[in-house]
C-alpha cells in the first residue's frame, strides 16, 4: 500500500503529529512519502492508496491560508477510491477546537474520498504519553482499516 501524508504546520506542532503517524507507517508494509501540502500538486495524491491530511486550525475554526490553493486544486480532481484521513492540531481556548480537521474530512468527502469517521485533534504538540499513543493508535487504525478495504 502507498501512503501520503501530507500536513502544513506553523509552529510545528502539526508536524509533530505527523512524524508519529510516519513512525507508526515505516513498522508496517506500506511505503510512505510525506510533504507540506504547500508544495504539492493536488493531483499528485491520485498516486496514492490511502492519505493523511493534517493542518493547524485559523481564524475561528477555519483552515490556514496556506492549503487554500490545494484544496481549490482538489475541487477538480476526483478522489474516488482513495482512503483518507485528517488529523490537526489546534487549542481548547478558541471555540472551534481543530475546526480545520471537520473542514478537511468535508472537503475530502466531497471529492469522493472514503474518509475514517475518527479525526485526530491535538491540543499543541503531542508531548504526553497519553497524546503520543492516541496518534499512534489513529495511524494504525488508518492503516489497518486501509488495508481491509484495499482486500475487501
Ligand atoms: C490567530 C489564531 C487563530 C487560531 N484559531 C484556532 C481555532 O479556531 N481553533 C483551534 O483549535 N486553534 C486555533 N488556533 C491555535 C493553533 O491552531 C494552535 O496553536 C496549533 O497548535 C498550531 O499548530 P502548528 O504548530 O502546527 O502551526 C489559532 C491560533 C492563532 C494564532
Amino acid at each position: 500500500m502507498k501512503a501520503f501524508i501530507g500536513y502544513v504546520s506553523m509552529s510545528g506542532n502539526t508536524e509533530d503529529i505527523s512524524n508519529i503517524i510516519k513512525d507508526v507507517l515505516l513498522t508496517t508494509e506500506c511505503e510512505v512519502d510525506m510533504e507540506c501540502l504547500d508544495e504539492i500538486e493536488a493531483a499528485s495524491l491520485l498516486a496514492y492508496d490511502c492519505i493523511f491530511i493534517g493542518a493547524y486550525t485559523w481564524g475561528d475554526g477555519d483552515l490556514p491560508y496556506e492549503v487554500e490553493d490545494f484544496f481549490e486544486e482538489l475541487n477538480e480532481l476526483d478522489l474516488d477510491g482513495i482512503h483518507a484521513a485528517c488529523f490537526g492540531s489546534g487549542e481548547y481556548a478558541y471555540p472551534k477546537f481543530c475546526g480545520a480537521v471537520d473542514v478537511m474530512a468535508d472537503l475530502l468527502n466531497e471529492r469522493g474520498c472514503d474518509v475514517f469517521a475518527e479525526r485526530l485533534k491535538i491540543e499543541l504538540s503531542p508531548e504526553s504519553d497519553e497524546q503520543i499513543i492516541e496518534c499512534q493508535q489513529f495511524a494504525k487504525a488508518v492503516y489497518e482499516w486501509a488495508l481491509a478495504k484495499q482486500g475487501s
